[in-house]
């Protein structure tokens, strides 16, 4: 709406884009009734309150009219008692079914929101990792958040609204029943107050959703900065002024958005406080006129004035019906639109399970892949603005080219190559983080995409080399691999991982809070958990990616005895940046370009000549050394720095 905002430079710079989309896409509003289906009964018994209300509100008025006419003009004290205890009990009556209302409301509102809440992170569990790696957390929390407590809010006003419009209705039927002329008067008076009215509403409802998506914004940065990694970054790299500036810019629109929605929720009341004593003057002009001309009498100019008071309440409900409407369906689209992402990684519904516990070996046949791409994955407005144009439609490189290769049951396999060869890439792959692009990754002979997702889970480990613990106890963090494992396993796996002793020396031992993703522990320390929450899981393909930071020689040790326990007998597919896992490997593969380039034990690729021989010489020669193996027998060398790469 064109109109001068009346607080001028105040509200300027927070007018920005109209932040509700008009563009619905759709059958959106078939969809959002289908929410509603589950809750008929409510709405049913919603609409049978709120017209008892309805029946109540004008009822009163008439009761009002005839204790004045036939009470106080016909000197009827006894009349004039019971009428007014009638419209008093009327009144509690009233008061009651609004509570009973707003309850109901309130429920149906909740409700729809709770099941497209539960239905939205159930979907969002299920999509694939890819979506996780472009999305950024603050946004989607924000839109799951957010998006659903204006649905929530909005939808609540709209059926308030709706049980508004039996009231006008009645009320002005009654007003043209009593006085004709004061009812056209007070039809005139409608846009008067409805205009001004609804414009307010309107500003007042998107600066509130503003406001919803610059703090939902701001708190997905601070999540971002405030997390250990985040804030120790920015200590190492950030440049405090800049970011304070952002932070302050974005500060400044959240308070600029703040005062205009104050402002607007305090005009509200003012609107509705000036026209309802205009509307009073006015009809205590007109209608005491109408009194001294005898049109009727006094009990009628009460009634009339008491009448005219319930009009405007709920008029306003019903002019912001539109407004809530479209918050509504622009909000529910949102979250339609996150729900319509389709996992690429789906259970299938005939999916098998592997035996617990059966040997099993890993297999590629004429592997291929490349990462998804961004429209496959994600949403651009879950990647707050960082999608490039260029990324839409790209399509990605391929990653992985032809991959053969057969991991036998018990037995470990290490891959070595460069940064970026696609070790990691194909380790995803094995616990069906990514399905192949083409080609087959098999686990105890059968297809994982015919496998159940909890069995995959059960039958293969994972322990990557960037530690993720949950900001609690140990004990949680461990019982989150297996929540049924009792004390003795919990110990026995800590010993197993080599950690017992150092939990056992902490005051509160698996009590101890690991901090932040488990800040408050060494590298090795919590790779030595990681391990430990492996060993209770027991799975019988282990995936690895060894650690590449320093260790020092007695962590070193462990993490190495923790490991000999960890992959004793099982089928393990190691990326291996130590000399000594290389050497005790069954077999190795070298990766390079997202190719299996070459395969054999240690001394065979050595002998072979080729390229794990080029790289192991090349760095050999580098070290200044003089044809003996590098790193010692203890193998604490990091063999990245004998096979090149390696660094993240
Ligand atoms: N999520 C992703 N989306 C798109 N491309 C990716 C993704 N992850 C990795 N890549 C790309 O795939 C290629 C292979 O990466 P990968 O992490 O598998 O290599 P790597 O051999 O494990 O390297 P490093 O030894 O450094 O860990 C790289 O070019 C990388 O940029």
């Amino acid at each position: 709406m064109a109109m001068v905002s009346p607080f001028g430079g105040l509200l300027k710079g927070d007018e920005g884009d109209d932040p509700a989309p008009s563009r619905i896409r759709p059958g959106t509003v078939r969809r959002v009734l289908g929410y509603f289906r589950p809750h008929v009964g409510k709405v049913a018994l919603f609409a049978l309150v709120t017209a008892m209300d309805s029946l109540f509100v004008v009822a009163s008025p008439l009761i009002l009219k005839d204790l004045v006419d036939k009470g106080v003009l016909g000197n009827d004290l006894e009349l004039v008692i019971f009428l007014a205890c009638l419209a008093a009990g009327l009144a509690v009556m009233s008061a009651l079914l609004q509570l009973v209302s707003a309850y109901i409301s309130g429920k149906i509102g909740q409700g729809v929101s709770y099941d497209l809440r539960v239905q939205a992170l159930d979907h969002i569990q299920r999509l694939p990792i890819a979506f996780f790696t472009r999305t950024q957390s603050g946004v989607l929390v924000g839109r799951l958040h957010t998006e659903l407590v204006m649905t929530q809010m909005a939808f609540t006003q709209m059926l308030v609204a709706a049980a508004s419009a039996v009231t006008v209705v009645l009320v002005l039927a009654e007003l043209f029943y009593l006085s004709w002329l004061v009812a056209l008067l007070a039809l005139l008076l409608i846009p008067v107050f409805v205009v001004p009215w609804s414009y307010v509403g309107r500003r007042m409802q998107r600066y509130t959703r503003r406001l919803m998506e610059e703090n939902a914004g701001l708190a997905g940065l601070l999540q971002e900065r405030f997390n250990v990694q985040g804030a120790m970054l920015s200590k190492l790299f950030g440049r405090p002024a800049e970011e304070m500036a952002e932070y302050e810019k974005r500060a400044g629109r959240i308070r600029g958005l703040a005062v205009s929605a104050t402002l607007y929720g305090r005009m509200a009341p003012a609107i509705f406080a000036l026209m309802a004593a205009l509307a009073t003057a006015l009809v205590y002009g007109v209608g005491g006129g109408l009194v001294l001309a005898q049109a009727f009498q006094l009990g009628t100019l009460v009634a009339l004035a008491t009448l005219l008071g319930r009009l405007f309440g709920p008029i306003t409900q019903l002019a912001s019906i539109q407004e809530n409407a479209l918050t509504v369906l622009v909000t529910f689209d949102r979250i339609f639109e996150l729900l319509d992402l389709k996992p690429l990684i789906e259970e299938r519904p005939d999916a098998v399970g592997l035996k617990a516990n059966a040997a099993s070996d890993v297999e590629f046949e004429n592997v291929s892949f490349r990462y998804p791409s961004a429209d496959e994955v994600s949403l651009p407005s879950l990647e707050q603005n960082v999608r490039t144009g260029q990324e839409r439609g790209e399509v990605t490189q391929e990653v992985l080219r032809d991959v053969n290769l057969h991991v036998p049951a018990g037995t470990l396999t290490a891959l070595v190559g460069p940064s970026g060869a696609g070790k990691s890439t194909l380790t995803h792959l094995v616990s069906r983080l990514y399905d192949p692009t083409s080609g087959t990754v098999r686990v105890g002979g059968h297809d994982l995409r015919d496998l159940t997702f909890d069995s995959l889970r059960e039958t293969v480990g994972v322990v990557s080399q960037d530690t993720y613990l949950f900001h609690d106890t140990i004990r949680a963090n461990l019982l989150y691999a297996r929540p049924d494992a009792t004390e003795d396993e919990l110990v026995e796996a800590c010993e197993g991982a080599q950690i017992w002793d150092l939990i056992a020396s902490l005051p509160r031992g698996l009590d101890t809070v690991v901090g932040d993703r488990g800040h408050r522990l060494s590298g090795g320390e919590k790779q030595r958990l990681a391990i430990a929450r492996l060993l209770l899981k027991a799975p019988s393909v282990v995936v690895l990616d060894e650690a590449t930071a320093h260790l020092d020689s007695e962590s070193e040790a462990a993490v190495q005895r923790a490991l000999a326990t960890a992959l004793r007998s099982r089928t393990s597919l190691v990326i291996a940046h130590r000399l000594s896992t290389i050497r005790e490997a069954d077999r190795i593969l070298v990766i390079d370009g997202g190719r299996v380039r070459e395969g054999g034990t240690h001394e065979e690729l050595l002998a072979e000549g080729g390229l794990y021989a080029d790289l192991y010489h090349t760095q050999f020669a580098e070290s200044g050394g003089n044809g003996t193996r590098p790193g010692s027998d203890d193998g604490a060398e990091p063999v990245q720095q004998v096979v090149g790469g390696g660094e993240r």
